[in-house]
């Protein structure tokens, strides 16, 4: 099975070219103040233009996102996906999904099994899950923090939606985490930098390398 990729937290045009000619799944863009890597949707909606209907998937990651964010993200970016990493419920994720017509990812922080567990509520109302480490206590950030968990959590796990392994991945270490976790897809933000926000194209190029070669 080839696992796909998705790179986190692209911010230039030169590093979105570098996800892109690298064989990227998925391209995500941030939308939280708290992030080195945030973005106004209008800027994003600049840097997708050159790869729009390339057959690349676009998500828009959000924290707890109010109807004014989800409305101005559908009405410039465009993404096909939101990414939802805060402590939305299910029937929040239903709102959001119905309103802008995206697929939503619904993030969840884990640290143990039973963390993994709570996907089962969302079956129905997310088109995709992603499981990310827990952030540190008092992190200002609920990802994108290169924080990992136990890869084996999601060892032999079956789900309804395909699902990202997120969390502490680099070029070094992401075909052990894809042995271990069997997850079919993967997310990398912090892993492909050279400080924080800052996205370096050779990094992104090895990443991409790694998981074709997982
Ligand atoms: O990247 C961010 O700044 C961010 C902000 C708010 C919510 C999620 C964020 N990033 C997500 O976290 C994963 C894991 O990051 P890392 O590889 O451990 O640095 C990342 O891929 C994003 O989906």
């Amino acid at each position: 099975m080839t696992t796909k990729a998705k790179i986190c937290g692209l911010s230039t045009a030169e590093t979105v070219k570098a996800a892109f000619d690298g064989g990227a799944a998925y391209l995500g863009f941030v939308f939280f103040e708290k992030s080195p890597r945030n973005l106004t949707p209008e800027a994003a909606e600049r840097l997708v233009a050159p790869i729009r209907g390339k057959g690349v998937k676009t998500v828009a990651v959000t924290v707890d996102p109010d109807d004014a964010l989800v409305d101005r993200l559908m009405a410039t970016m465009r993404p096909d996906l939101i990414q939802v990493h805060g402590k939305e419920t299910p029937a929040r994720v239903r709102e959001i999904a119905q309103r802008s017509g995206a697929g939503v990812i619904k993030a969840f922080s884990v640290s143990s099994s039973a963390d993994v567990d709570q996907a089962k509520a969302y079956e129905t109302v997310a088109e995709q899950f992603l499981f990310d480490a827990k952030p540190v206590e008092g992190s200002a950030l609920p990802g994108g923090t290169g924080a990992r968990f136990d890869w084996s959590l999601l060892e032999g796990r079956r789900f309804s939606r395909p699902h990202f392994l997120a969390g502490g991945l680099d070029p070094w270490n992401v075909a052990q985490a894809v042995k271990a976790s069997g997850a079919p897809l993967v997310d990398v933000s912090s892993g492909v930098e050279r400080g924080p926000g800052l996205k370096d194209p050779a990094l992104i190029a090895a990443f991409l390398d790694a998981v074709k070669r997982a």
